[in-house]
């Protein structure tokens, strides 16, 4: 694989895979290149789900492997929301800024010990006929009280990695690589192509 198409438009995330895939020499392509093409409703009901789903419809679109990235932030005291509506809690417009302030609302006043959290990411890499391979990643965190760091995207100013003492979004990117959700999963991604090396091109 010289190249590979990650079914998504959100920016933030294609600037992590260009990243997570330059040190394995693969190029990333994305629906940012695509504007035309509508984006692919999530009706699933896991991260798991609606990455299988946007994988699959593009990869039968364009006749190419697609990876895609369905990924969000569950929080415990809130039972695991905003979870698979991370990118819409606030609305359809998707506005990260609107879902950091109504996260923040819902957590007013809650003690630092019940604000954990976690990233989830859910990759699924689709062949034209070949099975849909799934792979997850998790971080741990917390939720802050306040915005902190301009890097990264959508809840990163407010996730907390306790073990750095440090919000996501005041990380460099390198740094976030080494921990994230994403990063993570794309790992377990390598290994299972490794293992499978049919699909290697
Ligand atoms: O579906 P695509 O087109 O890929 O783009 P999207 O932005 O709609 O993406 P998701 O449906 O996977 O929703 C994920 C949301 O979760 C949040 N999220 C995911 N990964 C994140 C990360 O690394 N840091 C901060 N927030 C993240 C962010 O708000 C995303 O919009
Ligand atoms: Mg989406």
């Amino acid at each position: 694989m010289n190249e590979i198409m990650i079914a998504t438009k959100n920016i933030g995330k294609v600037k992590e895979f260009s990243d997570l895939f330059a040190s394995r020499g693969v190029k990333v392509k994305s629906l940012v290149d695509f504007p035309n093409i509508d984006d692919i409703e999530e009706t699933g009901e896991t991260f798991v789900e609606n990455a299988k789903l946007k994988a699959e419809a593009i990869a039968t679109k364009f006749n190419i492997p697609v990876i895609a990235d369905d990924s969000g932030l569950s929080i415990d005291f809130l039972d695991g929301r905003p979870g698979v509506y991370s990118a819409r809690y606030a609305g359809e417009q998707k506005n990260d800024r609107a879902n950091i302030d109504k996260v923040l609302a819902e957590l007013e006043g809650v003690p630092t010990e019940k604000r954990s959290a976690r990233f989830h990411c859910a990759l699924a890499l689709a062949i034209p006929d070949k099975e849909t391979q799934i792979v997850e990643g998790t971080c741990e965190g917390r939720i802050t009280e306040d915005l902190l760091g301009e890097n990264g995207f959508g809840y990163d100013p407010i996730f907390l990695v306790v073990e750095k003492g440090l919000t996501m979004a005041q990380l460099s990117k390198d740094e976030k690589n080494q921990i994230s959700h994403r990063a993570k999963a794309l790992k377990k991604l390598d290994k299972l192509l490794q293992e499978r090396e049919e699909f290697i091109r």
